[in-house]
């Protein structure tokens, strides 16, 4: 960057001391505020009853004393409410103070007769006249103008329509502690600069964010507001997940006062992810979405009922097995549930069980059958079959509960009762005894006291030793959901792999195990909600899903039944994609997956993670890279090293791990297939090494040295990334080539790989000056 300082610069630095000198004011302003509604809530709180006349006399007077109440605590509500506020605003204003603003432009309107300077930060400021802006939030409409246009003829859209007029200056500033740092006038070049700075920096464990940096067409997609379904195909690298969140930010500011943080979910890869992004939004001073991964959905839904496998689980057996018999008919299970054809199937059968073949449980009290099975079924096959089933399973639940119902009079004469009614608990007893008094009204002529309690509290006792029954009843739990899904497999579709009957039986036995295959969860809960009725979010007003690549046709109909009211923003990679699912099937990415109309797609071809010389070695891993284009930043070339035997394998590996330690990278990654290889050499290195060893089942991100399975380092990037076995051996398949090409990616200043014994083909793909290639002789 010039070390010359720019001619504006005092002119700026003067305007800079103006702004931070109003937020100061302003500071205060809102300091006394704040000083002023705090007392008053400490006020209202404290002595809450004193400005309240109780009277509970006569109905009128308790009327007025709720009314009176409600009065003073909708009072206190909305002082509470000022003061969070005035808080916000507080704190909007401290990270400003910091650095106001990042951007300038000047731009006139077309038919105006001056142009206005446009000064660009993370929040709006104006004066205190509150005529003027003194900076715009970075998500006003205007402010597009700096992130699409350089200087000359440039247009921005309002929810009025399109504003058009020439910009005549574009600037961009460094601004730490209410100093400037940095003046640049644009050109392409210096954009460049800027980023250059930003990401030549060590990576922390939290993502950053971008909003001084927003390349455009990262723009398109932050802004977009079209259709109902955005696509966004982005290289690794790209910015799709940064995208993604100031693309939330940018809906909290564009739908103030419609849409909250807790309307927007994103969907994300695994949990440890959800600790990288979790800073963004708050730095941005917005409240964070709702996050969640697919794994934990089927974790609430799944947990207490099956042994079912989660998807790590399913990859580690894809990965590791032995390429059998028993591997082939696993593997192409899972591409045949994974499929639209295998819903149209499940479709079908419910269909067909609209008239027969519902399975259900025997409703049953202390090993007694209240409600036999059989009974079930003829009743709700009785109703009209143009009931739909979730209905018809509703009017089922309260025809069970009278049938219920009646058994529990007949039950509190049962010797049972009177014994539990000896061995009630004191509490308990009271509480029951109470209960009978408060119900009491008169009438103690015609009663018997101690006949009147020993009723009410053989009622109590059948009651409390039916009421877990009742609620699995109307849980819907006497619907026999694995016998249901079993019989899936007696059908024989026409599009069925040939392996089939097999695929069933040995679905079938699972099953009978209680063990669901990760490729049966989501056809199974499907089934369910079409039986039950579906949970749907109708709170989601927008629906993020990240490494859309890895969910299957199957999965993505299932998602959007649960957000039957949501808009989709929908990011991946196909060159990412690692589930065993998707080498045949396409995935929520392909356009052909959506209604046209409905749909944009917009593609990010530029890497802005990897140094060049990784990018350069990378893209020629996939299929298409010649397409990918590297941010233009420097860096030393990958290294390949080959070694011959374990003992010079981990001394190169460690060899390794010392220089990159030696440079003070933040986070190093030894990258591995497998959570089982990544056992491997933690066990090997951690005697020598501080290394954490990363899993499925670890939550946060740190810094330091880690080892990672390659499926649990998606969306994730390292300072410097260390392959441990880039052999033929260990990456030659195609599924393998995908989890090779996210291992490399998530390196951004260095990247090293060894391969014990022959190369994977896909180093052999790659361009051979893309990397320096050593070969140590085996000793
Ligand atoms: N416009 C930008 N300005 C500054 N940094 C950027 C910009 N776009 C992307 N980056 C940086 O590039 C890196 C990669 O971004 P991100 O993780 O969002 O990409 P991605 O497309 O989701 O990657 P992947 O698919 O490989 O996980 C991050 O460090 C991010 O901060």
């Amino acid at each position: 960057m010039s070390k010359e300082k720019h001619e504006d610069w005092q002119l700026e630095q003067q305007r800079v001391d103006k702004v931070v000198e109003e937020i100061d004011q302003k500071q205060e302003t809102l300091q006394n505020k704040i000083g002023g509604v705090k007392g008053e809530v400490i006020d209202l709180r404290e002595n809450f009853f004193e400005d309240i006349t109780v009277n509970m006399d006569e109905p009128d007077d308790v009327l007025e004393t709720h009314n009176s109440i409600r009065q003073q605590a909708e009072l206190l509500g909305e002082r509470e409410r000022s003061h969070r506020h005035f808080y916000d605003q507080l704190k909007t204003l401290k990270r400003l103070k910091n650095s106001p603003y990042f951007g300038r432009i000047d731009f006139h309107e077309d038919g105006d007769k001056e142009g206005q300077a446009v000064y660009i930060g993370l929040a709006s400021l104006m004066d205190q006249e509150e005529e003027h802006f003194l900076i715009y939030d970075w998500r006003a409409p205007i402010s597009s103008l700096y992130y699409d246009y350089s200087p000359g003829r440039a247009a921005y859209m309002t929810p009025e329509g399109e504003v058009e007029g020439d910009m005549t200056l574009k600037r961009q500033f460094i601004i730490r502690n209410s100093e400037l740092k940095g003046v640049f006038d644009t050109g392409v070049t210096i954009w460049d600069d800027l980023l250059q700075e930003v990401l030549g920096g060590n990576v922390s464990t939290r993502m950053k964010s971008i909003v001084s940096t927003i390349q455009k067409e990262q723009n398109e997609i932050i802004r977009y507001n079209k259709k109902r379904y955005l696509l966004v195909q982005g290289v690794a690298g790209s910015g799709k997940t940064s995208a993604a969140l100031q693309r939330v930010a940018y809906l909290l500011y564009r739908y103030r006062g419609s849409i909250q943080a807790d309307q927007i979910m994103l969907f994300s890869p695994n949990p440890m992810f959800n600790s990288y992004v979790a800073n963004v939004l708050p730095e941005l001073g917005e409240d964070n979405m709702q996050q969640t991964t697919f794994l934990e959905y089927i974790d609430k839904r799944l947990s207490d009922r099956f042994d079912y496998e989660d998807v790590y689980s399913q990859l580690e057996y894809l990965l590791t097995s032995k390429k059998d018999e028993a591997y082939t008919l696993r593997f192409n299970g899972i591409q045949y549930k994974a499929s639209l054809s295998f819903k149209a199937l499940v479709d079908n059968y419910l269909k067909d069980l609209t008239k027969a073949g519902m399975v259900f449980r025997n409703i049953k009290f202390k090993g007694k059958t209240i409600v036999a099975k059989e009974e079930i079924r003829d009743y709700f096959y009785s109703l009209d079959d143009a009931i739909s089933t979730p209905n018809a399973m509703e009017m089922l639940v309260s025809w069970i509960l009278q049938q219920v119902k009646a058994f529990e009079k007949k039950e509190r004469t049962k010797g049972w009762v009177e014994e539990e009614i000896q061995h009630l608990s004191k509490e308990d007893y009271l509480k029951i005894h109470h209960q009978t008094q408060a119900g009491y009204r008169g009438n103690e002529d015609t009663f018997d006291d101690h006949i009147r309690e020993q009723r009410i509290l053989s009622k109590a006792v059948v009651q409390k030793y039916m009421k877990p029954l009742k609620r699995k009843i109307q849980q819907l739990q006497f619907v026999h959901m694995e016998e249901i899904y079993k019989n899936v497999f007696q059908y024989h579709p026409s599009d069925a792999p040939a392996d089939w009957a097999a695929i069933a039986e040995d679905t079938i036995q699972a099953l009978e195990e209680k063990k669901l295959y990760h490729e049966d969860v989501t056809p199974f809960l499907y089934l369910e909600d079409q039986i039950k009725g579906v949970h749907v979010y109708t709170n989601i007003r927008y629906l993020f899903i990240d490494e859309a690549q890895d969910y299957s046709p199957f999965q993505f109909a299932f998602l959007k039944q649960l957000f039957p009211y949501s808009r989709m923003t929908i990011l991946g990679d196909y060159n990412q994609a690692i589930n065993a699912h998707n080498v045949t099937t396409p995935n929520p990415l392909s356009e052909d997956m959506h209604n046209q109309e409905e749909m944009e797609k917009l593609t990010l071809l530029r890497s802005y993670r990897s140094t060049k010389p990784i990018v350069e070695f990378t893209k020629h891993i996939v299929a298409g890279g010649e397409d990918i284009e590297p941010f233009n930043r420097d860096g030393i070339s990958p290294t390949v090293t080959r070694v011959q035997d374990a003992a010079t394998h981990m001394e190169t590996i460690e060899q390794h791990i010392q220089a990159m330690q030696n440079k003070e990278y933040e986070t190093i990654a030894i990258i591995c297939k497998t959570a089982n290889e990544s056992r491997h050499a933690y066990d090997a290195l951690k005697h020598d090494f501080d290394v954490k060893l990363m899993d499925k089942d670890h939550y946060t991100f740190e810094k330091g040295l880690m080892i990672i399975p390659a499926y649990l380092a998606k969306g994730i990037e390292f300072d410097a990334v260390l392959l441990f076995n880039a052999s033929k051996e260990q990456y030659s398949e195609e599924l393998e080539r995908n989890l090779f090409y996210t291992a490399c990616t998530r390196a951004m200043h260095e990247l090293h790989l060894v391969s014990f014994g022959e190369y994977s083909p896909f180093i052999t793909a790659a361009n051979h000056n893309t990397y320096e290639a050593i070969t140590i002789p085996s000793k």
